[in-house]
């Protein structure tokens, strides 16, 4: 425990304690879908306390699911190979040769990684890509333009989602594990594409009938054109920012997942800075708002 937590008066850390109460109550059985985003997990510390979050929320008795991203350490495994990343509307265009690079960097290295901390932290943890259990179906993506929807951009290999069979993840929440997807998907031939993190997170969340879908990432939320943090927004202002460009880059698939959950009935869809510190547990447990909530109206 870090000493300005052991400063804490025992009456204030109480306090903060009993103020968990009726969240834990209110959340008790309910899916938590949580995507972490491969810019929230670059901090091995940072990394330590996620996974203890996790942990502490199904303990409590909530059911985390966790999706997770890789963007930067896919960027960096192709980066070895001498090649650069390229993103046209927040997706990375993948041909044959990336595509191998993103089921290895995402299945291997990146959710194994998320498997293991959560498991040193007393969960139980349980790697999936969107083949298991059928999990993901996926076609090519058709991208229209996002000023000419007359235009669409190949990005090759990148997938759109066809159907979500939960199964998997439902038989392992109620076996007490934690299943933490990689946005992998697969196709009518059995070829994967390459999904998202942010798509497959709103989805599911979707299918899932979540409560509450947690986007963890590294800006305190969706900011403004002078760099102010809105704290609310709904689809209608969420439409001006996409038409001023104020929302640009990884945001816009972002913004999308989130947008889909929240009008497929999802309750609360939050967009929250990963890199701060137990910054999931305060926003589930405490009366503290933090990062964008994203509304469907
Ligand atoms: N209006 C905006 N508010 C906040 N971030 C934005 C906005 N527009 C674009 N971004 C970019 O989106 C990034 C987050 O998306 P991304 O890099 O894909 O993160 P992650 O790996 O967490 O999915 C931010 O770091 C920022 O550079
Ligand atoms: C199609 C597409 O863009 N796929 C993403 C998948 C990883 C991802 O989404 O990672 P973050 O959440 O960290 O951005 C990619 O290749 O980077």
């Amino acid at each position: 425990m870090t000493d300005h937590v052991q400063n804490i008066p025992p009456r204030d850390k109480a306090e903060i304690l009993a103020q968990a109460l009726p969240y834990i109550r209110k959340f008790h059985g309910k899916t938590i879908v949580i995507k972490y985003g491969g810019n929230a997990m670059t901090d091995p510390e940072l990394q330590a306390d996620f996974a203890e979050d996790v942990v502490l929320l199904k303990l409590v008795g909530m059911n985390p699911v966790v999706v997770h991203g890789g963007g930067p350490q896919i960027e960096a495994a192709l980066n070895k190979l001498g090649k650069k990343g390229h993103f046209i509307q927040g997706m990375r265009v993948t041909d044959s040769e990336t595509m191998e690079v993103v089921e290895w960097v995402l299945a291997g290295e990146v959710q194994q990684d998320i498997v293991g901390l959560i498991n040193q932290a007393g969960g139980k943890a349980v790697g999936l890509t969107g083949r298991d259990g059928g999990l993901i179906r996926a076609q090519k993506l058709k991208m229209p333009d996002r000023n000419d929807p007359d235009l669409h951009h190949d990005v090759g290999q990148v997938g759109e989602i066809v159907a979500i069979d939960p199964s998997v993840v439902k038989a392992l929440q109620d076996d007490a594990f934690i299943p933490v997807v990689s946005p992998l998907g697969f196709g009518a031939d059995n070829e994967s594409y390459n999904i998202n993190a942010d798509v497959v997170a709103g989805k599911l969340a979707t299918v899932l009938k979540a409560e509450k879908l947690m986007m963890l990432t590294n800006t305190p939320g969706v900011l403004d054109k002078a760099g102010n943090l809105l704290t609310n927004l709904s689809a209608r202002e969420i439409d001006e920012l996409f038409a001023d460009g104020t929302i640009s880059g990884g945001m816009l698939p972002k913004i999308e997942g989130a947008l889909d959950a929240a009008k497929s009935g999802v309750n609360a869809v939050h967009i929250i800075d990963g890199r701060v510190p137990h910054a999931m547990l305060l926003e589930i447990l405490t009366d503290q708002a933090y990062g964008t909530m994203i509304r469907a109206r």
